[in-house]
């Protein structure tokens, strides 16, 4: 990292820590990985040398962890900067503009599980129609070589890029010998002989699977968003619920239905069940999210909130009438109760 930067940062650190009281020494600071974020590759610079990785990394999944796990660990033992170039929007959402794009993470979310990976830095570069029209050539003459720095491209076995996606790990091989840089690829890894993907994920998420879905992400899925008003009604019956409104439409939402969640409130964890539904007994006419904390009460609207969805209860039911929802609320409470006390 840039001297000056990691120096910045180290200050606005310090600052945090003082805020909320626990103060660390300038040489503790400093030791921290920082994850450098730029938002086009035109911003990017850097004098050393680079292993880089190029792709979506939609879900950051647990194959996506090993890919990355593996660059940063051969960056650092040959001294080089490890770099991820990923491209935001989805080169579908704006070369396939009626496509349905359904992501497991927002850009957002993507960037702080990227955070975790002890990457140098990351480049989320805005995709464009002019830029899908860049040649394999240019790519890495322009890009990789020019902009990158690379001494090591590790990439997916599955991975194509450039114009027309023409580009792939022969071509790069070819071009790597004249640029100087060396490419290595990256199998399928495997758990439970299934290899993962980003597209079985979202399968799993559509199906209910959720279980499947969290193990092949290393993590619980989750959601994003801000509490907002509802009918007012949970309250009346004894279960209130934080309405989640979640801005970004390419956002997946997983299966309708109950599920046993998790949030951290003001750095306290707090579990409770989530409903995803148009709630078909009040006469819901549009899909919401909502989420019913447990031993908890406080105003939440207009606070910010990340669910991790860890267990789906069960499907979304029309009652003949309010006490039989509130009946079935309190069985799932018994049994969201039972789940977190056996597995949390
Ligand atoms: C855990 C949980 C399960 C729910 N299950 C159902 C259901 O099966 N069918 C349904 O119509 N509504 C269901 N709801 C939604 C309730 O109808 C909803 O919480 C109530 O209408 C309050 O809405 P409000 O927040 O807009 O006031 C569920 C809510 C929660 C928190
Ligand atoms: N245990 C709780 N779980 C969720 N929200 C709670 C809880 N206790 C208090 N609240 C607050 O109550 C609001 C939900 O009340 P509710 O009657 O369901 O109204 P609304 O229809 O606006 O969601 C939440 O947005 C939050 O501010």
């Amino acid at each position: 990292m840039v001297p000056f930067l990691r120096y910045q940062k180290a200050q606005k650190l310090i600052v945090i820590f003082k805020k909320t009281n626990s103060y660390r020494t300038f040489a503790e600071i400093i030791n921290f990985t920082f994850l450098n974020t730029f938002q086009n590759i035109s911003n990017f610079f850097t004098e050393e040398k680079t292993f880089v990785t190029i792709g979506t990394f939609d879900g950051v999944h647990f194959g996506h962890q090993k890919i990355l796990e593996k660059l940063v660990f051969e960056a650092k033992q040959a001294g080089k900067k490890s770099v991820l170039l990923t491209f935001f929007p989805h080169p579908r959402m704006v070369l396939q503009k009626d496509a349905k794009i359904e992501m497991i993470n927002t850009i957002h979310e993507r960037s702080a599980l990227l955070e975790k990976t002890g990457l140098d830095y990351l480049i989320i570069h805005p995709f464009s129609k002019a830029f899908s029209k860049t040649t394999a050539l240019e790519f890495v003459r322009d890009t990789l070589v020019n902009k990158l720095n690379i001494s090591k491209l590790i990439i997916g076995y599955d991975h194509h890029f450039g114009k027309n996606r023409e580009g792939n790990i022969t071509q790069l091989t070819e071009h790597s010998l004249v640029y100087n840089f060396t490419v290595e690829e990256i199998l399928a890894q495997d758990i439970d002989d299934v290899s993962i993907s980003s597209t079985k994920i979202r399968q799993a998420l559509i199906s209910g699977s959720l279980k499947t879905a969290n193990k092949y992400l290393g993590y619980p899925f989750m959601l994003n968003g801000i509490v907002v008003n509802g009918k007012q009604l949970g309250g009346k019956i004894g279960y209130p619920t934080a309405n989640i409104d979640i801005k970004e439409t390419y956002k997946l939402i997983p299966k309708a239905g109950v599920y046993v969640v998790k949030s951290n409130i003001q750095n306290k964890i707090i579990f409770g069940m989530m409903n995803i539904g148009c709630r078909p007994t009040v006469d819901g006419n549009h899909q919401t999210i909502e989420v019913h904390f447990f031993d908890f009460n406080q105003d939440l609207y207009g606070k910010h909130l990340t669910v991790e969805l860890l267990y789906f209860l069960r499907d979304e039911h029309k009652f003949d009438a309010i006490p039989l929802l509130i009946a079935q609320l309190k069985k799932d409470e018994d049994t969201a109760r039972d789940y977190i006390k056996d597995n949390c």
